[in-house]
């Protein structure tokens, strides 16, 4: 993506600002010293994109490398750089939101570090990303503010900007209650988040730990019924104001990549794909940025004992392991990607042959027309984290699939499992459980499997992005008028 132009501060404040950690580009500068702006990890991104795209707005975030403060605007959303030092990207990113707060919300799969020098990066950054949101929005603005690695900046920018309206969505698990009072700065947390005007979380799960968290810890008063999906919100009643507390499960822009998937070209690609790959039976696909909650160690183990155990064939099938890099110089990732690259040489040193690897493992991200190729492709589509705030690659797989073939093995323990009920689902936690999800989608009858595939796209495609940014927006008070594919007629086979 080429920068239309860079400008040392956008000129005019706008009415709807998001506010992320990143960026939706990140800069990368060549050998040559250009300067180019590619699409930055994850699904936050995947899911904002589209939706900002839609609207005409701002988009406050870090630009994925230190010290880099241009103001791009990059396909028509105006981009405000908030610049990090390599030390502040060490203590706030890597530390503070990827050590300590990402594990304790992921139940603890690593232990969480608690470093009160990280605690400190975490507020002063948190201060400095709501300075730069009061800067770009308008009087009277929508400022949405996304995720765990900005939970102050609620109650900062309210301080600093009592005029704007607020929300504030969280992408990965609220944890359970017990988990979070591990947090030696759990007061500062809750509060922080009180500053918004609605709080959104995927799960309603996540909205009743908060909720219990604002009275037990912040001691304010709160509504105690059920919340609902998109809802039936929680209240917690703040001095005079009253913050809305709700679920509203996230998904993709499943219009725009069903039509893709149709298209000759990636039809295709994925029959080459087959043939490059020796025409095997069946193929699996795992699609994951590399990280421990994604449990790919999980369909590893899983899939060597269904080979050891002579219940898969080595010679019938290919597993595609998509891995992209990521949070690369934090500890806990430097010895899980050790760990699956040696899970991946085991498997291909003990049922491969010459020329059939049974894993092909890619370490780096691919470009969006190939990873849709790879989804139309894939016979069985592997999604097995131990944990997952939603899990788009789930949905992504399925919006793909129009020619009703395909299954998906998915975890329980995804926000995802909430909605795609007729999965393959298991518990990452229980290998005999994780190969039996596997087998079956293996051995699915094609006619039952047509019948899966149907009911999942229709939850998929009626779910999009769009109805998810809506119903938040719309809870939030902003008007949504303005924003197109809300009420738009998908194409539901
Ligand atoms: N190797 C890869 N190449 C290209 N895109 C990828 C790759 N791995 C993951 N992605 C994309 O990143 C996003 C991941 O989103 P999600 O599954 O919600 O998990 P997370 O946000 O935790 O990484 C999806 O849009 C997926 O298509
Ligand atoms: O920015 P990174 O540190 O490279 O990480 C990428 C993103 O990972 C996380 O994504 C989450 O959001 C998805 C969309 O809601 C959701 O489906 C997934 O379950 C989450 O893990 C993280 O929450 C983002 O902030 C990161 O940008």
């Amino acid at each position: 993506m080429a920068p239309s132009r860079t400008k040392d501060k956008p000129d005019t404040r706008a009415d709807f600002v998001v506010v992320a950690n990143r960026l939706p580009v990140d800069k990368e500068t060549l050998a040559d010293g250009t300067v180019r702006w590619k699409q930055s990890p994850g699904g936050l991104v995947t899911a904002l994109e589209p939706v900002l795209r839609s609207q005409t707005g701002a988009w406050v975030g870090w630009s994925g490398v230190p010290d880099a403060a241009e103001h791009p605007e990059v396909d028509g959303i105006k981009l405000f750089a908030v610049s990090l030092s390599t030390q502040e990207i060490a203590d706030y990113y890597e530390g503070f939101s990827n050590a300590t707060l990402w594990p304790l919300y992921h139940d603890v799969i690593v232990k969480p570090e608690y470093n009160r020098s990280w605690w400190n990066s975490y507020v002063a950054i948190n201060r400095r990303f709501a300075e730069a949101a009061s800067e770009a929005a308008a009087e009277g603005a929508v400022v949405w503010i996304q995720d765990y690695q900005l939970q102050l900046v609620p109650k900062m920018l309210r301080m600093l900007r009592p005029d704007l309206k607020i929300g504030f969505f969280l992408h990965i698990p609220f944890p359970p209650v017990e988990l979070f009072m591990q947090m030696p700065w759990r007061t500062e947390i809750i509060e922080g988040l009180l500053g918004a005007d609605l709080i959104g979380f995927h799960l309603p799960g996540g909205a009743q730990n908060f909720l219990y968290l604002a009275r037990r810890l912040a001691g304010q008063a709160t509504s105690k019924g059920q919340v609902g999906v998109r809802a039936k919100f929680g209240v917690v009643q703040v001095g005079f104001r009253t913050v809305r507390v709700g679920a509203f499960p996230i998904s993709i822009d499943s219009g725009e990549l069903d039509n893709r998937a149709k298209s000759r070209e990636i039809r295709k690609r994925a029959t080459d794909m087959r043939a490059e790959l020796g025409n095997p039976k069946k193929i699996l696909l795992g699609v994951d940025r590399l990280d421990y909650t994604k449990g790919i160690d999980v369909r590893l183990n899983a899939l060597s004992e269904l080979l050891e155990e002579g219940r898969v064939n080595p010679d019938e099938i290919t597993m595609i392991q998509l891995a992209t890099p990521s949070r690369e110089r934090v500890d806990s990732y430097i010895k899980m990607r050790g760990d699956i690259e040696q899970l991946v040489g085991n498997i291909n040193g003990n049922f491969g042959r010459v020329g059939h690897p049974v894993v092909q493992y890619l370490h780096h991200g691919v470009p969006r027309d190939e990873l849709v190729s790879f989804y139309v492709a894939a016979d069985v589509m592997l999604v097995t984290p131990l944990r997952d705030g939603m899990n788009l690659v789930a949905k992504e797989y399925v919006a793909c699939r129009s020619d009703l073939g395909g299954a998906l093995v998915l975890s329980e323990f995804t926000g995802a499992a909430a909605e795609l009920r007729q999965a393959f689902q298991a518990n990452p936690y229980d290998t005999d459980g994780v190969k039996e999800a596997i087998l079956a989608a293996l051995e699915q009858d094609p006619e039952e499997g047509k019948r899966r595939m149907r009911a999942l796209r229709r939850q998929v495609l009626t779910h999009d992005v769009q109805r998810w940014a809506k119903s938040f927006l719309g809870a939030l008070g902003a008007d949504t008028d303005t924003m197109p594919g809300g009420n738009r007629s998908l194409d539901v086979v």
